[in-house]
């Protein structure tokens, strides 16, 4: 088979064209998850004021110099409380977050004097010592998020000590999921497709929608395809694209220059095809069109699926490619095979045991699939290959 049929080659397929979707502005509650599409830049410093890191006495670093020294009690001063002056060769009690009375410039923590006015100093440290300084994490004016950045727990709080309260970022993608068969609309077989590439969506951070099961009718399929992209960023079908007589999605976009079939190395997953619908206002809303087997559909959106997500999401990188190291030999072949596999002790990947090619039970226990790439040979314990985590 040409590279062409490569996994790498459909991969890079289904992302051509594809563009982040246009930034929104949200507040910091409704970021979670989300990409910024702009960097932030700080409006205010961290931290934003001089203060003390520990509880004790604000004092000159020039007058506790050489010990013992003892110094009058001028003044308390604790987080929130207005600005104290440090007059030389005085001491002000200072808890942790309070400002450092201008004039100071040395925190002593208590463990180091004898407490009490006036106060007694047994240990120094030179100027700075026990302050963090405004600006010293995070300057205003600086930028605090690359466009781009992922906004978690971490990231969120950042942005809020930074004065931000409004974010600009990429919005979830809508995804829609057509199933296809007669088997699936006349109930003789359950629709786990559509169950699982739902939940798989969710799990990337997608809105996700059903518009399936269709039939096996040209002109249905392709209403319920247009319908599917007029609310959607991407659409996901599966089944219809082998060599069937019923094979309604490769019959309705076989001809559409837009689109392109044909098998891809994988196993299991070899028929695959992708493309795109202009919708009604004009947008190009990419269309991967996935095998109906549900393992090959589930490790086809995985492989292929999540990297248009990681577009329309902003994610600068694409999606996240995650390598673990072989716990057992496996054999390689021809073309690139998927298969379910567990972490042993040691954190490395092994295949499960009786793997069948199509057994949902095994991908139900398996922690990631393998995947094995197609270089005809025996891998070796410790080989490091790209995995799917699930
Ligand atoms: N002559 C050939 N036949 C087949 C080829 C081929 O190259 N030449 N490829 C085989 C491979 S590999 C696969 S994979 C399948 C893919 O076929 P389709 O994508 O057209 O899928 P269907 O025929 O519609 O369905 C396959 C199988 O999966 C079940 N299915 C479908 N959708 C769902 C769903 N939503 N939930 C649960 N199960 C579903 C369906 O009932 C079939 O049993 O083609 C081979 N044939
Ligand atoms: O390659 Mo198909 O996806 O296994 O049965």
């Amino acid at each position: 088979m040409t590279d062409a049929g490569s996994v790498s080659a459909h991969r890079a397929r289904v992302v051509a064209g594809v563009e982040p979707l246009a930034p929104v502005s949200v507040p910091l509650a409704a970021a979670l998850g989300r990409r910024l599409a702009t960097e932030v830049v700080a409006t205010l410093s961290v931290p934003p004021f001089d203060h003390a890191a520990m509880d004790g006495f604000a004092v000159r670093a020039a007058d506790v110099a050489s010990l013992p020294v003892s110094l009058p009690v001028a003044g308390v001063v604790a987080a929130g409380d207005p600005v104290a002056v440090l007059e030389a060769g005085t001491a002000i009690r200072i808890m942790t977050g309070a400002p450092v009375p201008p004039g100071a410039d040395l925190v002593v923590p208590f463990e180091w004097t004898s407490g009490h006015d006036p106060v007694e100093v047994l240990k120094s440290a030179d100027s700075g010592r026990h302050i963090r300084f405004e600006g010293e994490d995070v300057r205003a004016g600086e930028v605090a998020l690359a466009a781009g950045s992922l906004l978690g727990a971490a990231q969120i709080g950042l942005l809020v000590s930074v004065g931000v309260a409004m974010v600009e970022v990429r919005p979830r993608p809508r995804l829609g999921v057509i199933s296809t068969g007669a088997e699936l609309v006349e109930g003789h077989v359950p629709d786990s497709n559509t169950a699982t590439l739902l939940a798989a969506g969710r799990e990337l951070g997608a809105d996700v929608e059903a518009f399936g099961p269709a039939p096996d009718d040209v002109p249905r399929f392709l209403e319920v395809l247009r319908a599917a992209a007029e609310r959607c960023d991407v659409v996901v079908t599966t089944g219809g694209i082998s060599a069937g007589d019923h094979d309604v999605v490769k019959a309705a976009l076989r001809d559409d220059p837009a689109f392109w079939f044909g098998p891809v190395a994988m196993k299991p997953g070899r028929p695959q095809g992708c493309g795109s619908v202009v919708t009604s206002d004009g947008r190009r809303v990419p269309v991967v069109t996935l095998p109906g087997t549900p393992i090959a559909a589930y490790a086809a959106f995985l492989l292929f699926v999540r990297e248009v997500l990681a577009v329309l999401e902003g994610d600068p990188a694409g999606a996240v490619m995650r390598r673990a190291r072989l716990g057992a030999p496996v054999e390689a072949r021809d073309r690139t095979v998927v298969l379910p596999g567990v972490y042993d002790e040691n954190d490395h990947v092994v295949p499960l045991p009786g793997h069948a090619g199509h057994s949902q039970r095994l991908l139900a226990q398996a922690e990631v699939l393998l995947v094995v790439p197609p270089v005809r040979q025996a891998l070796e314990t410790g080989t490091d290959i790209e995995v799917l985590v699930l």
